[in-house]
């Protein structure tokens, strides 16, 4: 396949934000393209579910809670080797249960206050998303 013939891979992105101003990084499970490193939790849309349908269940599969509603964010694209992506970007402020690795992930919670996250390194287009929610919260 040529570069102009590349298919989108549409993705949706889930920043749980807490009352004290924390969000949530997960480290991506060995196997997976990059294997290791941060991200926002999420990932692909599966054919006929909208962008909070598969938001909904990849929290589920991934964290373990339940969300009920989420603010869309921005949409934003990258280009990797593996795929071309486009991450339909949420906030969550409300959700039921305790976020855990159900995929036995690592997780840290992050303050948006802080310059950089305390984890690294983060998947390259994890780093606009952490911008576009600070210049709006700001
Ligand atoms: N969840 C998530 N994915 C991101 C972020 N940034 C980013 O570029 N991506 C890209 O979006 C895609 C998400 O796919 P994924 O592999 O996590 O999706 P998935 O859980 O459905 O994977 P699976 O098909 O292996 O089950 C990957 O290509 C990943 O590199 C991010 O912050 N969070």
């Amino acid at each position: 396949m040529t570069e102009t013939q590349r298919s989108i891979t549409e993705v949706a992105a889930g920043i749980l934000l807490d009352a004290e101003g924390r969000y949530l990084l997960g480290q991506r499970p060995e196997g997976k393209p990059y294997a290791g490193y941060w991200e926002v939790p999420g990932g692909k849309i599966e054919k006929g579910e909208s962008v909070f349908e598969a938001l909904k269940r990849e929290l589920w599969e991934e964290l373990g809670i339940e969300i009920e509603s989420s603010e869309e964010l921005t949409v934003l694209e990258h280009d990797y080797p593996h795929a071309y992506v486009r991450l339909h970007v949420s906030i969550i402020r409300d959700w039921k249960g305790t976020p855990k690795g159900c995929e036995n992930q690592s997780l840290s919670w992050e303050l948006l206050s802080a310059e950089k996250p305390s984890v690294e390194p983060l998947l390259p287009a994890a780093w606009p998303m952490l911008e576009r929610l600070r210049t709006l919260l700001s």
